[in-house]
């Protein structure tokens, strides 16, 4: 059996579970003039509104319009392609930082849900990327000043939830703002990206509430020594937010509108489970990994040391999955994302251990600033390395796992899959 190939297709397994074409007909369906998500109606007889952001937001589109295109009065969504769909139309943001589009897709989303009635019905199709895909900064602070502050935010390594609470006081739809502004009731069709399905923190939660504060926000960019580097309008409004002059985020949620989790990183370990054990026994052993990339490829090798000498806490044929997003600290100029890198240490790791190959890979199938959605090694990649003279710490330290693997043959490339749960990791230990 070629195990690489084996865990690439497991994979790829786990990313079809959770495209959108799966789940929107596996939670909505139409019975007449209702439609019905998680076993509630919802009448869509006068039509509804088609909204949404997120690396996901196409797809999901257009599985909704294939469900329910009749009823579509007007759509449109914010994604990081984009795709000719029938009903909707779609506006090109960007991410990880957002650009001029960004906002543009943000300001037609509030201007549409703003001139809603209260007898008008919406669906949001909302998944990750959505932070950076729409957005429009609170006056002064601008584009600029907003696209520096999410760089130093990203680059230091501060976990999702905390760069959340930072951009959602300092946006005019992040944080329940762009729920407030509409009259109409709404559904949100969620696909979640974060650990624990966190409605908070999910696209910043853009029809949600928010019970984050702005002294949270300033606490954040202090811990991690950013308070003085961002741009001087972000700390304005931070502390014309903490004196009250500037309205905190909404603390209720809009009792008009609905929130559905319809897909996350577990929906993907189970279908990949339900397809491996068929030949191996298959463990998921969590879908909640968090922290530093390169740390927690050491956890996960020496559990895979573990199973392979001793034999605890499972035998030796066995498959091993994880899920979860761990975040990489940028110290060097190369290429590659948080999947590559946690990789490239596993493999620090394995060197020349055989029976040990490890798959990491993001859902969305663009690891950082790479092409590639992850990587996949074993022993022999690291026989291959010392043949071509790689030195792993040297790529380590400059941040360029893509190089690394471009030169091993290591890496996945599935190009834009259209949906987004996180990451997947995948370890077969054998005897
Ligand atoms: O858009 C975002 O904020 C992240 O992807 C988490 O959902």
């Amino acid at each position: 059996m070629n195990t690489k190939a084996f865990l690439t297709e497991l994979f790829l397994t786990g990313i079809e579970a959770v495209k959108p074409e799966n789940l929107i007909p596996e939670h909505l369906s139409v019975n007449g003039k209702f439609l019905t998500i998680n076993g509630k109606n919802f009448s869509v007889e006068k039509g509804f509104y088609l909204f949404g952001s997120g690396k996901a937001s196409i797809q999901m589109a257009k599985s909704v319009e294939k469900l329910l295109g009749d009823y579509i009065k007007e759509g449109i969504v914010v994604c990081n392609y984009t795709e000719k769909l029938k009903k909707t139309e779609v506006i090109k943001g960007s991410h990880p930082v957002p650009d001029e589009n960004s906002v543009k897709g943000a300001e037609i989303l509030l201007q549409k849900l703003s001139s809603l009635k209260e007898d008008d019905f919406f669906i949001y199709l909302l998944s990750g990327g959505s932070s950076a895909l729409i957005e429009k900064p609170i006056p002064p602070i601008t584009l600029k000043d907003l696209k520096q502050t999410t760089q130093l935010l990203l680059e230091n390594s501060v976990p999702i939830e905390e760069i959340n609470i930072v951009r959602k006081h300092l946006s005019m739809i992040k944080g329940g703002r762009l729920g407030r502004a509409t009259k109409a009731k709404g559904v949100v069709l969620v696909i979640s990206d974060v650990v624990g399905d966190d409605l908070f923190t999910i696209g910043s939660a853009p029809l949600y509430y928010d019970p984050s504060t702005y002294q949270q926000a300033r606490d954040i960019l202090k811990k991690y020594n950013l308070w003085k580097k961002i741009p001087a309008t972000v700390k304005d409004v931070i502390r014309q937010g903490i004196e009250g002059k500037i309205p905190e985020t909404p603390k209720k949620e809009n009792p008009n509108i609905k929130h559905y989790i319809i897909g996350n990183n577990l929906t993907a370990l189970k279908k990949i489970k339900q397809k491996a054990e068929k030949k191996f026994p298959t463990f998921i052993m969590t879908s909640q990994i968090k922290g530093e990339a390169r740390e927690v490829a050491k956890v996960l090798i020496s559990i895979a040391k573990e199973i392979k000498n001793s034999g605890n806490p499972f035998k030796t044929p066995v498959l091993l999955l994880f899920g979860g997003e761990t975040t990489v600290t940028v110290r060097g100029k190369g290429k590659g994302g948080r999947n590559q890198e946690l990789c490239l240490s596993a493999l620090q790791e394995i060197k020349d251990t055989k029976g040990i190959t490890i798959l990491s890979g993001g859902t969305d199938g663009i690891d950082g600033n790479s092409d590639a959605a992850g990587a996949v090694v074993d022993w022999n990649t690291s026989a291959i390395a010392k043949e071509l003279n790689l030195d792993i710490n040297q790529y380590l330290s400059n941040n360029d796992s893509y190089s690394f693997f471009s030169k091993t043959d290591s890496l996945i490339k599935t190009g834009y899959t259209g949906t987004n749960v996180m990451d997947i990791t995948i370890i077969m230990v054998e005897g």
